[in-house]
């Protein structure tokens, strides 16, 4: 073994450059495949693909050539091991073609997947179905995307999965990994993450428990005891989300006082006539307010911020790139004009802003502190932009109440998608690290898939589901390899840095009128740990914005205290039982 630092820090050094080459080609190839799926364009991505994973390849068996114990330099040390890890590269030549081809025959699967009616109308996810799942309020209707997109979506992708799975987990274990999970947890790099997620649940549950009683009381009143069992789970598409993960959507049906503020900014943005360049132009702002980065005018001319109308096929889902050269970043947007969609807009903007603090890092420190906090920072600027006192300040909201109704009416809002996103957020992966490990077969992927969108979330299917189903195949990530934990994380500690932030910005009050908006100590918080990058392990980042080291959820109950104290009453008033323990009710079926 190689105990030489010297010769190690040249060694990295050299991958340093030459990484800088090879990720950047296949980034290119990457983002045109895809906003532009073609055949030509996924060969391209495949070859460049093929490129980086030889590069890892050869750096990573060198970096594996030295013991580092003795090496006085820690950064060295972090990024040999970090190097020595070369995942997929360390699947034989043959299988790893076939693992990168179903990697992307899934997501174009997944994005170019239509829902047809009987008079050939063909609906995409983006807008349209997403749209019929957050206005429809007609049963049918919103069972004919529900099931259509499970059916066009899901269904399909089934046998690729399962040779995913094989071919992941031989990638993990050739990695020194007992599985694909176990790789995905270890880049938390927290020997107690599991039992420290499953603490913070156990925390939170609660909440979500009230959340998911008072929700199924105003739906009961909307779709009546025929389709609502006020014991029972509540069926899935009712929810004004395609995989009822924010319920945001139906924040008519369940508004607390209908004739106090209005939270939604909506109708504004429509009416004023914002389309999507402005609403990133208004989340830079932003960002600029508290003394971080202004998008380089390279990412205004490179992203895609909207579908194209030209036919082109594309993947829609959101998703920022770093392209590893120190000066082009971007987004690649399908975005439509709602509040939704600005919230969105900021978590994309979180991502880039973090490209930004740390891009004169070593290219393998070019991450976040862990996967959390890449995808906390946006959320973080969102909680300020979101309040009524801030969308009224930029036009959005007309007037302004500060009074006991208000109040609730907007903490529920955001409880709508911060409180009833933390068990699909824990469900998602609890399914995968299963499946990886094996405790779910490939013969039963629906059946736990529903198990636990019962166990965690109170939801079942408004139909009857089979294993010729693959629901888990419907949500982006799952098809797109994409880890999922990382939002639970985020929801989490994205209340523990607004917390800090809003001190360091003297702002007082309670937490859930904090708005941090030109504040330069907030910003340089904020900016200080993003510069960090990977380069330090997230205790440490951590501590360096809260004063502490851990995950906590105490700063999301202070936010919500006024509406869970709000809900315990309500609930206790309409004498509505939390949980479903009528587990096995089943909704009525017409067809
Ligand atoms: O998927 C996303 C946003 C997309 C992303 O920005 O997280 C994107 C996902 C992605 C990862 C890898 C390839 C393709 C897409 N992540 C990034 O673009 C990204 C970029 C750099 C570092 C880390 C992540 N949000 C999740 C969780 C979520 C739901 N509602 C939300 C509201 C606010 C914030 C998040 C959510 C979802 O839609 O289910
Ligand atoms: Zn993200």
């Amino acid at each position: 073994k190689n105990t030489d630092e010297l010769d190690a820090k040249a060694f990295l050094a050299q991958y340093n450059s030459t990484a800088e080459v090879v990720f950047n080609a296949y980034t290119e190839a990457s983002w045109a495949y895809n906003t532009d799926i073609t055949e030509a364009n996924k060969e391209t991505m495949l070859q460049k693909n093929l490129e980086m994973s030889a590069h890892t390849l050869e750096y990573g068996l060198k970096a594996r050539q030295y013991d580092t114990t003795d090496f006085q330099d820690a950064s060295t040390k972090r990024i040999i091991k970090k190097l020595s890890d070369i995942e997929r590269a360390a699947l034989p030549s043959d299988q790893l073609k076939e693992y990168n081809q179903l990697l992307s025959t899934m997501e174009t699967k997944y994005s170019v997947a239509e829902v047809c009616r009987e008079n050939g109308t063909c609906h995409p996810l983006d807008p349209d179905l997403q749209k019929i799942m957050a206005e429809s309020r007609d049963y049918d209707e919103l069972l004919f995307a529900w099931k259509g997109w499970r059916d066009s979506a899901g269904k399909i992708l089934r046998q690729d999965y399962k040779r995913y799975v094989e071919l992941a987990n031989k990638a993990a274990t050739l990695n020194g990994h007992t599985d694909n999970g176990a790789f995905w947890r270890s880049l938390y790099e927290t020997p107690t993450f599991e039992q420290d997620l499953e603490a913070l649940w156990k925390e939170l549950e609660p909440l979500y428990l009230n959340v998911h009683a008072y929700v199924r009381r105003a739906l009961y009143k909307k779709y009546g005891e025929k389709h609502i069992n006020l014991k029972g789970p509540i069926p899935a598409h009712l929810l004004g989300n395609m995989w009822a993960q924010t319920w945001s959507g139906i924040m008519d049906l369940v508004m607390p006082y209908p004739h106090a503020t209005q939270v939604d900014a909506t109708p504004a943005m429509v009416a004023q006539g914002w389309n999507p360049i402005r609403m990133f132009q208004e989340s830079d702002n932003f960002f600029t307010s508290l003394g971080l980065t202004p998008m380089p005018q390279e990412f205004w001319n490179k992203s895609m911020l909207e579908k194209p109308s030209d036919g082109r096929k594309v993947v829609c889902h959101a998703s920022a790139w770093d392209f590893y050269n120190r000066k082009d970043f971007r987004i690649k947007q399908c975005t439509v004009v709602t509040m939704d969609d600005l919230i969105t807009v900021h978590h994309e903007m979180g991502h880039v802003q973090y490209f930004l603090q740390y891009k004169d890092q070593p290219v393998s420190f070019r991450d976040g502190a862990n996967p959390g906090f890449h995808e906390a920072i946006g959320d973080v600027l969102a909680l300020s932009v979101s309040t009524p006192k801030h969308l009224h300040s930029i036009g959005l909201l007309d007037k302004v109440e500060s009074n006991h109704e208000s109040d609730i009416n907007f903490l529920m809002s955001m409880a709508l998608d911060k409180i009833a996103f933390l068990p699909f957020g824990y469900l998602m992966d609890q399914w995968r690290w299963k499946v990886f490990d094996g405790r779910i077969p490939s013969s039963e992927y629906n059946k736990e898939w529903w198990n636990l969108r019962l166990k965690y979330q109170g939801l079942c299917p408004p139909v009857t589901r089979t294993e010729d189903d693959f629901d888990p195949g419907a949500k982006f990530h799952i098809p797109a390899n994409v880890p999922y934990v990382r939002y639970f994380v985020s929801f989490v500690i994205q209340f523990q840095f607004h917390k800090a932030l809003c001190q360091a910005a003297n702002q007082v009050g309670p937490l859930h009128t904090c708005d941090i908006y030109k504040s330069k100590e907030a910003g340089k918080l904020l900016g200080d740990v993003m510069k960090l990058g990977f380069s330090k392990p997230w205790p440490e980042a951590m501590t360096m914005i809260t004063g502490q080291p851990k995950m906590s959820a105490q700063p999301l109950m202070e936010y919500f205290k006024l509406l869970i104290d709000w809900l315990e009453e309500e609930n206790n008033k309409n004498n509505d039982i939390r949980g479903w323990p009528e587990y096995d009710w089943k909704p009525h079926m017409s067809n």
